[in-house]
């Protein structure tokens, strides 16, 4: 099952999930030069990245809004990024935060486990029902895809609804909407322990971190929220389990670490290497590994 090679990939390569958020203001001018198609920048851009950080990484995720911001040229550059990964056996997350009624979604489920932009996992956002995730489910069924179900998310307005507290418990949102999830999930859990339905929880906040990583044994978590956002090692390894159970993403931190040297734009890719050593260093030192 996906969820086992994503496991697998986890106890060789660490917790660190790259993020390939290519907006084209984070690409050096003397790269954007050389090319002239959007399609071709982000590419290249996007490889030389992956080709130096493969190798201390489980998972690349790609969030699709800049490359649809980009049009049609954009998103050449998602599907040349993400059959790259594929091409060299790395796992891959779209990132497109999906929901819908039912019909929709088989649509989307079919654009993003299939064809041009086909990837590994991709995330989905429940709060338009249960009922959104269900086309996904033959798909999981077949092992060969996951999905990250937004529970807790990482933005300060996750406190707007996830936190309203729901009766008859009177208990946050996200726990019903995890409880749930969880339940699906059962029915597509691998040799690892884990589900290939896992959840999104944003690694900002931390008061109710040791429950939710109790309540949720068989959940895979997708982490956002390093460096950028706030969150440091310290946070998000209090969502692992053993070391592993979860991905932690850094998109701008990783991606744009550059612009913190004099000759960044020449070496790009080799200081992306550098800030995923660092973070995979910040956790594993707060893991206890
Ligand atoms: O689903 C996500 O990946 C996600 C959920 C969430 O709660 N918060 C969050 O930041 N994300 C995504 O994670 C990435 C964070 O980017 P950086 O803040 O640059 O590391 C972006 O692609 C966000 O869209």
């Amino acid at each position: 099952m996906i969820i086992d090679r994503l496991f697998n990939e986890v106890e060789k390569n660490g917790n660190v999930c790259v993020g390939l958020d290519t907006h084209l203001d984070y690409i050096p001018v003397n790269l954007k030069e050389k090319y002239q198609d959007i399609d071709e920048v982000l590419f290249k851009f996007n490889k030389e990245i992956i080709d130096k950080t493969c190798d201390l990484v489980p998972v690349y995720k790609l969030q699709i809004a800049y490359y649809e911001a980009y049009g049609i040229k954009g998103l050449l550059g998602y599907k040349k990024t993400i059959e790259y990964l594929r091409s060299i056996k790395k796992i891959t997350i779209g990132d497109i935060k999906r929901g819908d009624i039912s019909s929709t979604a088989q649509m989307y489920a079919k654009a993003h486990f299939e064809g041009e932009f086909e990837v590994d996992f991709i995330t989905l956002n429940p709060y338009l029902g249960f009922d959104t995730l269900t086309p996904y489910l033959k798909y999981i069924e077949s092992g060969e895809k996951g999905v990250f179900v937004l529970l807790r998310t990482s933005n300060p307005g996750a406190k707007d609804i996830q936190y309203l507290k729901v009766s008859p418990k009177d208990q946050y949102l996200y726990y019903i909407v995890g409880d749930k999830v969880d339940e699906i999930g059962s029915k597509y859990r691998g040799s690892c322990g884990y589900s290939s339905i896992g959840a999104v929880i944003g690694g900002t906040h931390v008061d109710e971190a040791k429950e939710i990583r109790k309540r949720y044994k068989n959940m895979f978590f997708l982490i956002p929220g390093y460096g950028h956002q706030g969150a440091i090692g310290k946070d998000v390894s209090l969502y692992l389990n053993k070391g592993n159970g979860g991905v932690i993403n850094s998109s701008r931190g990783i991606i744009t670490a550059y612009k913190n040297y004099e000759d960044g734009g020449q070496r790009f890719a080799d200081y992306a290497r550098k800030a995923v050593l660092d973070m995979r260093e910040d956790i594993q030192s707060e893991r206890g590994v």
